[in-house]
């Protein structure tokens, strides 16, 4: 087990299905097929029984910078469960550092803009969200679905769009080989323009969450 994700890469990289999205600029990984359609199914149903407005930390004026649902996921459903045991066996990191997983659900014209998922050292909401489990480490995002059109996930840095596909896995590492939050993961979830799209999000912290 790795306790705060710093061997995951190398175990990631070791792991043979998974593809390694060459950069020098960030650590980014996908997995196809990662969960059986009917797992995806089932989150997608749980997401669609207890949605709430996603928000954002570091609020920035803009009102339409994330235009999505949000739902936290129960960790006694039976296919959270399921959903974590892959995760652990995929990348071996302490799910004591994970937070709760989340949903996110898009219909037509939303998206969450360009961001990064770590959170700013000097912004007004570090206290908030970090005090306890310090900084997020790792992100795990699954597509549970394939979307008609738009909704792909954009790298602007490396210029790489990643389109949904459901079942599959994208993870990197938010930071830099000295630790420090890596600008260069910045992505977006563009703009769905037909259909309607669902991820799951776990992200790990760099300490115990509870
Ligand atoms: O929906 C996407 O493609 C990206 C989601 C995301 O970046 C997030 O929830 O932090
Ligand atoms: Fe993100």
């Amino acid at each position: 087990m790795t306790a705060q994700g710093e061997s995951s890469a190398t175990i990631l990289r070791a792991n043979a299905p998974v593809q390694i999205i060459p950069s020098p600029k960030l650590e980014l990984f996908q997995l196809r097929d990662f969960l059986p359609l009917p797992l995806c199914h089932r989150l997608i149903e749980l997401i669609d029984a207890n949605r709430r407005p996603s928000t954002i930390a570091d609020a920035n004026g803009d009102d339409y910078f994330r235009t999505s649902e949000t739902c936290d996921l129960d960790p006694d459903e039976a296919a959270v469960q399921d959903l974590e045991s892959r995760l652990y066996s995929l990348s071996a990191i302490d799910p004591a550092f994970g937070e709760p997983v989340q949903g996110q659900r898009y219909a037509v014209g939303q998206e969450f803009k360009a961001h990064t998922d770590y959170f700013e050292p000097n912004g007004p909401d570090w206290e908030k969200y970090c005090a306890v489990a310090g900084q997020r480490t790792w992100t795990f995002m699954v597509y549970l679905n394939d979307v008609t059109a738009g909704g792909g996930t954009r790298f602007g840095v490396i210029k790489k769009t990643v389109q949904p596909e459901a079942g599959k896995l994208m993870c990197w590492n938010n930071r830099r080989a000295d630790g420090r939050p890596n600008p260069n993961t910045l992505h977006h979830g563009m703009k769905v323009r037909a259909g309607t799209k669902y991820v799951i999000t776990k992200w790990y912290r760099e300490k115990p969450w509870l």
